[in-house]
């Protein structure tokens, strides 16, 4: 990790985030639409301040863009003022920021309309709820404006849409379309135009639902191990099992299905 004058702490512009609470939902809006939400270093500083204090009673979060757009990527003027060393921290302070978004005690739902291009697709990847409405559209045209992914799109994208995909997207600047997205597996939900927030916040509602063992062995433990060799995969599959079904949470909602106290599973 590079430190140094160059590490300077940015501070967070709490105006170019609209955060809000609704029920047990935390909301934060990318608030710089007159910029189509570029994310420069004072919204960047704003939303790691956001993901460091969740408070208690939060059990989703929803990011969603301001305006017409999820967010246009790296702020390219500030971009313009960085030396290579600056460009290595700066690099590394986005990965904090998302990695407190993959790594958010509660689950997070990105709501994408307009642009997701760039830094505004590698901040979507970090969520683990895409919903997408007809409007919205992927691209990285990092290639063209000669630079590189910085903020772990280079980790999290292929994951999703595999490497030869985003090689493609990046080479030949191709956009997907927000039906493209779902088909290659970067996005779970398409809606049509308008109703991403809402949609967002419904599936926030729904998973603040769930026991929260669940949800945390979902977001802490499945991508461990979905990624570790098989035979370790199945021994952490089974020891997060059983330490979900040893809570009294899970006794006392397994007990209120077989007493018809709760809702069946029925398709939608
Ligand atoms: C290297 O280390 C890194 C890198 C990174 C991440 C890198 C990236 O994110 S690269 C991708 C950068 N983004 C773009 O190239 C998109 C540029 N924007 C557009 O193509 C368009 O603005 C649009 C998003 C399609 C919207 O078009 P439209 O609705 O017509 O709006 P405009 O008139 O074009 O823009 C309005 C206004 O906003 C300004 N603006 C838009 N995008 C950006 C941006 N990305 N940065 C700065 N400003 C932007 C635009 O200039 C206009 O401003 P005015 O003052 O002229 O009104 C991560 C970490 C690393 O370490």
């Amino acid at each position: 990790m590079l430190t140094g004058n160059a590490s300077a702490a940015t501070l967070a512009d709490s105006s170019t985030l609209v955060v809000e609470t609704v029920g047990s939902v935390l909301t934060i809006g990318l608030n710089r639409p007159a910029k189509r939400n570029a994310l420069n270093d004072g919204l960047m500083a704003a939303l790691k301040d956001c993901f460091t204090d969740i408070p208690d009673d939060i059990r989703a979060v929803v990011i969603h863009g301001i305006g017409d757009h999820f967010s246009a990527g790296l702020d390219l003027s500030e971009l313009r003022e960085r030396d290579a060393t600056e460009g290595l921290v700066h690099s590394q302070t986005w990965h904090r920021v998302f990695d407190k978004i993959q790594y958010c005690r509660v689950p997070v739902i990105a709501a994408l309309k307009g642009a997701v291009i760039g830094g505004g697709l590698e901040l979507a990847c970090a969520a683990h709820i895409r919903v997408a409405e007809s409007s919205a559209y992927y691209a990285l045209p990092e290639g063209s404006r000669g630079i590189f992914v910085g903020g772990g799109g280079s980790v999290r994208l292929p994951r999703l849409i595999g490497v030869a995909r985003m090689a493609d997207m990046m080479l030949t600047g191709r956009v997907y379309s927000a039906a493209d997205g779902v088909v290659h597996g970067f996005s779970q939900y398409l809606i049509e135009d308008g109703s991403a927030y809402d949609k967002a916040l419904e599936l926030g509602n729904r998973v603040a639902q769930n026991a929260p063992l669940t949800n945390f062995a979902v977001l802490q433990a499945l991508p461990m191990i979905a990624e570790a060799n098989p035979q370790t995969g199945l021994l952490m599959e089974s020891l997060m099992a059983t330490v979900a079904q040893s809570d009294q949470e899970a006794k006392n909602r397994i007990r209120a299905f077989l007493d018809h106290k709760t809702a069946k599973v029925k398709p939608t």
